[in-house]
């Protein structure tokens, strides 16, 4: 296969806006606003992170205000679709699990050398817009990073809580030139024990092999963790649904997603993951299946232009 693709137009290289420390070192309140209070919405901590908490029939979610990140979902009965590592690193350090949200650039894709992995809105203080609950008691909630001065992008989240999880990124060009960006939702799964994890969805695409230099290679089945035990692989044009099977926690988690051409699946693996300070010896219990636009599938904004990116998260018994 031919060596690593690369998108046809150059991505946009961002730059730091001059007050971005200020913004990483913010104090944090997951504050409800008059307009958003309503049943089933709380504001307090998940794991000492402030947080917005939710509460409907049928699951509870817990989402930072730092990162806007999503750290729990917990479909009643059942356990946490997501794992958060006991060993997260605090502000203004990303936290280590739930679903990152990495924009506007995946990695240090296009970027300079200083600027942050995983884009700029994972260490921000995050806004919540608006909250409605739907007639059956699912939660949507309606979120924001901060305006970053020079971005000629602005972002916005939906998410919806249900039966099901729903996360959309919406992202505009406000600018007056094309833009090109990555982004992700780096979703970090829990699971029982990733050495017994497969994953479906995947047959016959091509990865990207940032274990090997970021060659292209052709999935042949399902995925599985290699027995030398590490994967950071990009499959590019592929569409999902995606499935991982769990025997361990004796349930799947289906993937589908909408205006996604990237899937990124990533575990750093037990030898790796002892050089990692906040992964160590919880390596097994996670693994990281992204929904994305990266690589060759990076989107190009034209003025004015708004761009989707969503993905529906369902639990079910093992199959
Ligand atoms: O340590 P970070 O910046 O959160 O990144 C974690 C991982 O995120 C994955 O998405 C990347 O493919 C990996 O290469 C990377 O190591």
């Amino acid at each position: 296969l031919p060596a690593a693709e690369t998108p046809t137009t150059p991505l946009t290289a961002f730059h730091l806006p001059d007050d971005y420390a200020k913004l990483t070192d913010a104090p944090l309140q997951a504050s409800l606003d008059p307009g958003v209070r309503m049943a089933g919405l709380s504001s307090g901590e998940f794991h000492g992170f402030p947080a917005w908490l939710v509460e409907t029939p049928y699951a509870t979610a817990a989402i930072s205000v730092f990162g806007g990140q999503l750290l729990s979902f917990v479909p009643k009965g059942g356990q946490d679709v997501l794992w958060l590592s006991p060993l997260t690193k605090r502000q203004p350090e990303p936290i280590r699990g739930g679903t990152p949200v990495c924009w506007p650039y995946f990695g240090k894709m296009g970027q300079a050398k200083g600027m942050p992995s995983h884009g700029l809105v994972r260490t921000l203080p995050w806004h919540l817009r608006e909250a409605r609950r739907e007639a059956d008691g699912s939660v949507v909630l309606q979120l924001a990073p901060p305006t970053l001065a020079g971005l000629p992008l602005r972002l916005g989240m939906m998410l919806r809580i249900g039966r099901t999880l729903t996360q959309t990124l919406v992202t505009e060009n406000t600018g007056s030139q094309p833009v090109v960006f990555t982004e992700a939702l780096h979703n970090y799964f829990r699971v029982g024990d990733v050495r017994q994890v497969s994953v479906s969805g995947l047959d016959g695409l091509t990865y990207l092999d940032k274990k090997d230099e970021g060659r292209a290679h052709r999935q042949h089945g399902d995925w599985q963790l290699l027995p030398d035990g590490h994967s950071d692989r990009i499959y590019t044009h592929a569409t999902g649904p995606y499935v991982l099977h769990d025997p361990g926690l004796g349930r799947h988690i289906r993937i589908t997603t909408r205006g996604s051409r990237s899937a990124v699946v990533w575990n750093a693996g037990e030898k790796a993951a002892r050089g990692i300070d906040d992964i160590g010896a919880g390596w097994s219990h996670y693994l990281a299946v992204e929904t994305a636009n990266v690589a060759p599938d990076a989107i190009e904004l034209q003025p004015g232009e708004r761009h989707e990116l969503q993905q529906l998260i369902e639990v079910g018994g093992l199959k």
